[in-house]
């Protein structure tokens, strides 16, 4: 279990996070989102001890890191997987680690087996590695002292669609072991498959903490596109039983507020011809565009 009461961190006259209240519970995946610079880094510091909050507590299993200090057995965490030493194989890094940690060295190539790291890639220079295979690294290296708790910043950066579907089981298991898993991400899209709770934060703030499922209902609405000869008169028909009705071009509307269902019988109602009726399903991704719009630092275009 994570806890994070009333958190606040601030570098001079910037706030990077403020008031920031949170639980995330184990047996979940839970996708931690924020548009750049909303402050989930900085959070995930300060839940690992790194830096200190200016006010408020950020706990795990209760007690907060840098107080009782147990090392990988408590808590592991992917932070930057670039900070590595280049020198090192993966496996004289993850040995290293092991025995500073008094972990058995045969968690090792566990771990790295897990990974997909086995074999002749866990005797390379870590110097060598992609982007990806470090990433694969870093979970390898939050996976070494078989924690309860597990947190990774945006793991998915730079990972193939192999890596990423093998990130998405990875963190499933984990969570049905019972184990409370927080994973950052800027992108929605990145997270619909991925988590199953959110917590969505903006320029430090809480905007929702909630289900994916719950996330998904707030949601826009879903658009019924329809073609027809004639769109105007469908358009009043339409508009008359309520419905929000954007002329697309000269045959086509798009609808919200109304199913395809009662579209289709509308317009046999009013004798109207229908060369297509579709629904286009509510896209998370816009979603989160519209909830996280006024916390976005710089937009595209923005000359600010
Ligand atoms: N050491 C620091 N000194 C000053 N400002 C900082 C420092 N660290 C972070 N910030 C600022 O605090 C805000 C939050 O940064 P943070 O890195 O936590 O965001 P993030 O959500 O992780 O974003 P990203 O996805 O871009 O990494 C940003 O505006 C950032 O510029």
């Amino acid at each position: 279990m994570i806890e994070v009461n009333q958190l606040t961190k601030r570098y001079g006259d910037k706030t990077a996070v403020r008031e920031l209240s949170f639980t995330v519970r184990p047996g979940h995946v839970t996708g931690f989102l924020g548009p750049n610079g909303a402050g989930k880094t900085t959070t995930l510091r300060m839940l690992l001890g790194l830096i200190e909050p200016t006010s408020g507590t950020a706990t795990i299993s209760g007690h907060s890191f840098r107080r009782h200090p147990r090392g990988l057995h408590h808590v592991g965490a992917l932070l930057d997987a670039g900070d590595v030493h280049g020198g090192r194989s993966a496996r004289a890094h993850l040995r290293a680690l092991a025995r500073s940690n008094r972990i058995p060295a045969r968690r090792v190539d566990e771990v790295l087996a897990e990974a997909g790291l086995g074999g002749a890639a866990a005797g390379r220079r870590v110097g060598g590695y992609s982007l990806g295979m470090k990433q694969r690294l870093g979970i390898a290296t939050a996976l070494l002292g078989d924690p309860p708790v597990l947190l990774f910043d945006e793991p998915l950066n730079g990972l193939d669609p192999e890596g990423v579907l093998w990130v998405r089981q990875l963190f499933r298991k984990l969570a049905a072991e019972g184990r409370t898993v927080l994973v950052s991400s800027h992108l929605m899209s990145e997270m619909e498959n991925t988590a199953d709770e959110l917590i969505v934060i903006g320029r430090g703030e809480l905007i929702a903490a909630e289900s994916l499922a719950e996330f998904s209902a707030r949601g826009t609405a879903p658009t019924v596109t329809v073609r027809t000869p004639d769109a105007g008169a469908l358009a009043s028909a339409l508009s008359a039983e309520g419905a929000a009705v954007v002329p697309y071009d000269k045959e086509t509307l798009k609808v919200t507020g109304i199913g395809s269902d009662r579209i289709g019988e509308i317009a046999f109602e009013h004798h109207v011809l229908l060369r297509e009726l579709s629904t286009q399903a509510a896209s998370l991704e816009a979603a989160f565009m519209e909830l996280t719009a006024d916390s976005v630092e710089y937009l595209a275009g923005d000359p600010r």
